[in-house]
């Protein structure tokens, strides 16, 4: 039986502009995500990283080809596959935890295990000390983990991630990528990241899908391997053999697109 949870098979989107005429943003892409993996989507601006998430979501319809999950094909957004924003959303009228049991609340779980769920998953994220805490007295790195908390506590099959990253700090946003393969790795979740930080790339993946641009198509298919072992600090793993080779040909590679 296939590991690929996930199956994307010649999926094109071309946009209507607002001014007549069109625009191919997404041109024949296909991949697959293993289960319980971290694939990451890596590519210039332009290149359709968020347009494919978007459809995986089912936010974004296809003009062509098939997005397939566990086989069946997506065709609108579903609670199999939670999505985090780059910008921090939380209420801020609710606690840590009431903001963690929002979404299992809309769903009907009932209180008890929302509960659990919500201290389990706050836990996951390192936050368990601020379980009643307001998030306007956090900090943005912290809020970006109430706001994956959140999201998790839905169990997922799927996390979609645009920019998770993006407004935090570098120091906090390599202690994000450290938490989130620690997350990946207690929850065993399946997780698609877009980001255009070569670094968090090849830091977190297992599988980089580098898209050209204009249109975005598949350029390469990149096995990073420096998962294996599991080295918890970033430190550690960007100073591990072929490292900074592998970061030189990816540079290279955005560079030459955005000479195109
Ligand atoms: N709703 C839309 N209507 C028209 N064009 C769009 C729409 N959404 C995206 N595009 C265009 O599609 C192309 C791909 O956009 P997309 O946001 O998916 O790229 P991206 O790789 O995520 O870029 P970035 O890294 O800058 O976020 C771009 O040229 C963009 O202008």
């Amino acid at each position: 039986m296939s590991q690929d949870l996930l199956k994307i098979r010649n999926v094109s989107k071309v946009f209507s502009l607002p001014k007549g005429g069109e625009l191919t943003a997404v041109d024949d892409v296909s991949f697959t995500v293993e289960k319980g993996s971290i694939c990451v989507l890596l590519g210039p601006s332009g290149s359709g990283k968020s347009t494919i998430l978007r459809m995986v979501a089912g936010l974004e319809s296809r003009t062509e080809g098939a997005v397939l999950l566990n086989d069946t094909p997506i065709e609108g957004p579903g609670r199999e596959r939670g999505m985090v924003f780059q910008a921090y959303s939380s209420f801020d009228w609710m606690s840590v935890g009431k903001n963690v049991e929002f979404g299992m609340k809309i769903n009907g779980v009932p209180a008890d295990e929302r509960r659990a769920r919500a201290e389990r998953f706050i836990g996951l994220v390192g936050l368990s000390k601020f379980i009643d805490t307001y998030p306007s007295r956090l900090s943005g790195g912290m809020r970006q983990r109430v706001a994956i908390a959140r999201t998790l506590a839905n169990e997922p099959e799927v996390l979609l991630m645009d920019e998770p990253f993006g407004a935090l700090d570098a120091e906090t946003r390599w202690q994000m990528q450290e938490l989130m393969i620690d997350v990946a790795e207690a929850s065993g979740t399946t997780m698609i990241i877009v980001t255009h930080d070569i670094e968090e790339a090849i830091f977190l993946a297992d599988k980089i899908v580098f898209l050209s641009s204009h249109p975005g198509r598949v350029k390469e298919e990149i096995t990073p391997l420096f998962k294996p072992g599991r080295l918890r600090n970033k430190e550690d793993v960007i100073a591990l053999p072929g490292y900074s080779e592998l970061e030189r040909k990816i540079m290279r590679m955005m560079r030459e697109e955005g000479h195109k």
